[in-house]
């Protein structure tokens, strides 16, 4: 599908939207729920990469396609890995093939587990053979991806005598692993992150609990994108949002402030406000944090027709494209000056903004949803719109609730 994208005629916007859970909240609580029954979820995500996570879990032996979802590789290897009786072959899209999973593989098979590629070594597809792991030691680089981590320690309550864990290198994505501790202290799993270390109790059953997973703040990102390239005095609501967040994208609250937008929140919604035009020309942001919004933050600063420096951007070219090169060449059809390295992404003044380009999306729903706010400057052309379902299945409906006007073509 390919969509035509044009500005709401009133750019002063007075909006609520409503945003479902987590995508990244929701594929854990799914995996902790597999291990212990008595779990119950409120709020899942409706995003395509939760229905693969739950389908993935339903089954015993076989095939599992996850399609394009890193999450739900990366846990269903650790999961499968430590179920005796289950035998599956653990395959994607085509991206996902290309996507490494070797530091993973390599730390569950050190604690004893029986995994091996069908393919290319280090890549999916991988065959696991599940089984009791008794090893509770291990090591495993840390700077490639969070998600690795995060896998290990989902599983680590359910090994018979837990998992201590030492990171070696420069951790990245740190936010994604205190989200994945967050959540085994929400189900009464002692756990403990001390420099490099992390040790998880082992935890047989837990006691019936309730997870409600908060509202995506990715998702939330292209509504900040969008007030901070609306008027002055536009408002859009977002609900259903904690001011105590598991995800670390809610550093949106604090780096849009550079961009004009303030964040407020009223019970469990939270009000993002235009109160004025940026001060500054330029920003600067270390991103290793929050690697998912670096597109979006990207699309604001050419919209506004500010200079940024983004740096800690070194696991966007392992992503669903290598979106430091998509946003180098989409970027540049529309007149941007950038520049990237293989970490940083640099944007220069540049006084041309070219209408009605089509950007390309490259299978990630991220270049769709970041480049949309731009519509709000230069009509353009979105191709391959769905891809938006792997997170945010209603994004383009949401938009039209704004009053941007999109039309099939
Ligand atoms: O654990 C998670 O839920 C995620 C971790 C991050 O990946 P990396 O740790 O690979 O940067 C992030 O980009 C991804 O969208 C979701
Ligand atoms: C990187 C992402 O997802 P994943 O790694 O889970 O595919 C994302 O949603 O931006």
């Amino acid at each position: 599908m390919k969509l035509h994208l044009s500005a709401p005629s009133n750019k002063l916007l007075h909006n609520n939207i409503q945003i479902t859970g987590s995508k990244s909240e929701s594929n854990r609580s799914l995996l902790l729920q597999a291990l212990y029954p008595n779990i119950s979820i409120e709020n899942l995500s409706n995003s395509d990469d939760a229905e693969v996570m739950q389908k993935g879990l339903k089954i015993e032996n076989g095939v599992v396609d996850i399609h394009h979802a890193g999450t739900a590789m990366r846990f269903l290897t650790g999961y499968f890995a430590s179920q005796e009786g289950k035998e599956v072959t653990l395959t994607g899209s085509q991206r996902m093939t290309e996507r490494p999973v070797k530091v993973l593989v390599e730390a569950l098979q050190n604690l004893g587990a029986e995994i091996s590629y069908e393919k290319n070594d280090g890549y999916p597809p991988i065959r696991i053979k599940g089984k009791k792991l008794v090893k509770s030691q291990v090591s495993l680089p840390a700077n490639i991806s969070s998600q690795y981590i995060s896998s290990l320690l989902l599983i680590a309550p359910s090994l018979q005598n837990g998992l201590e864990l030492e990171l070696v290198g420069k951790i990245t994505s740190v936010p994604y692993i205190k989200m994945t501790l967050a959540l085994l202290s929400q189900i009464g799993v002692e756990n403990s992150f001390e420099g490099n270390t992390i040790k998880v109790s082992p935890k047989p059953s837990v006691e019936n609990v309730n997870l409600v997973v908060e509202s995506d703040w990715s998702s939330a990102s292209y509504y900040y994108s969008i007030v901070a390239l609306s008027e002055v005095g536009s408002k859009i609501t977002l609900s259903a949002y904690k001011n105590n967040s598991l995800q670390g994208d809610s550093a949106l609250q604090e780096l849009y402030t550079e961009f004009g937008v303030e964040t407020q929140f009223k019970g469990n919604s939270v009000i993002l406000r235009k109160t004025e035009n940026p001060k500054e020309q330029k920003v600067q942001f270390d991103l290793s944090n929050a690697p998912d919004i670096a597109q979006t933050i990207a699309v604001t600063c050419f919209g506004l027709g500010m200079e940024c420096h983004l740096t800690g951007l070194h696991t966007l070219k392992i992503k669903e494209t290598d979106r430091l090169e998509a946003l180098h060449t989409e970027l540049s059809k529309l007149g941007a000056n950038i520049t990237v390295t293989d970490k940083e992404l640099t944007l220069s003044l540049s006084d041309t903004m070219h209408t009605d380009i089509a950007i390309d999306t490259y299978n990630d729903h991220r270049m769709a949803m970041a480049f949309a706010p731009l519509a709000m400057k230069v009509p353009l052309f979105v191709n391959d719109a769905g891809v938006v379902s792997k997170s945010y299945p209603d994004f383009w409906k949401d938009l039209e609730k704004l009053g941007f006007v999109s039309k099939s073509v």
